[in-house]
């Protein structure tokens, strides 16, 4: 069995620090305040428990889930891309609190570090675990491949269908919005279609 590389500093969404201090008395008294204004009786059978589901639902999307960012010395000195191919997240767009909904993909040049391929899901999914935008959890995912694995490159694409813009608003349906960050070796042209072939889509 390969020796276990302790991290040098937290992953990108420590859960410890990112769980929300949930006061859920308080949450499910202002939620029924909200639907209440809203106009939305909360006296029948369907909406009576719906302040508690609500705080419930909101809080399983903005809490991460713990996980340890295992990594592995690279002894057998691999040195191309290491990509993992449309992960699916869900994240709250820090605007309307509506879900943003999609996948990314993940990948870097391993330098003397290399991760265990399920940490690289569970990044994303801890990272996705708040309100933001698409842009900063684009970027903190690359911040964390980055100063984590210390790789020759790193690169992160997110593609997202945001609710606030195809179910409300500008009624965009079926847009879909796609970020991007490429880092080290990774920013080159070459690399970059390359990441992109492996990853299924035209270059970018
Ligand atoms: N850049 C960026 N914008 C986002 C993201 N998620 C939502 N938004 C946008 O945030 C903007 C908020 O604009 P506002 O004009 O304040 O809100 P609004 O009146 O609800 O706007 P509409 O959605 O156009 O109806 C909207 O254009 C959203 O599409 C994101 O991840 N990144
Ligand atoms: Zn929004």
């Amino acid at each position: 069995m390969l020796p276990l590389i302790a991290t040098e500093t937290p992953p990108v969404t420590p859960a410890s620090s990112l769980r929300p201090m949930i006061d859920q008395d308080a949450a499910e008294r202002a939620a029924a305040a909200l639907l209440t204004a809203l106009g939305v009786p909360l006296d029948t059978p369907s909406t009576q428990r719906t302040p508690a589901r609500m705080v419930k639902a909101y809080a399983e999307l903005l809490t991460p889930r713990e996980y340890v960012p295992t990594v592995f010395p690279n002894e057998a000195g691999y040195r191309e891309l290491v990509l993992a191919r449309q992960v699916p997240f869900v994240s709250l767009c820090a605007h309307h609190m509506l879900p943003f909904v999609g996948t990314a993909h993940l990948g870097y040049l391993p330098g003397e570090r290399i991760l265990g391929l399920s940490k690289l899901a569970r990044l994303l999914s801890s990272a996705a675990a708040r309100p933001q935008i698409q842009e900063v959890l684009t970027q903190q995912l690359g911040d964390w491949l980055e100063s984590q694995l210390k790789p020759g490159g790193a690169a992160v694409v997110v593609t997202a269908e945001h609710m606030c813009m195809t179910l409300r608003g500008a009624g965009a349906m079926g847009s879909t919005v796609t970020t991007s960050t490429w880092r080290g070796s990774l920013a080159d042209p070459a690399a970059r279609a390359q990441f992109m072939a492996m990853a299924g889509e035209g270059a970018r």
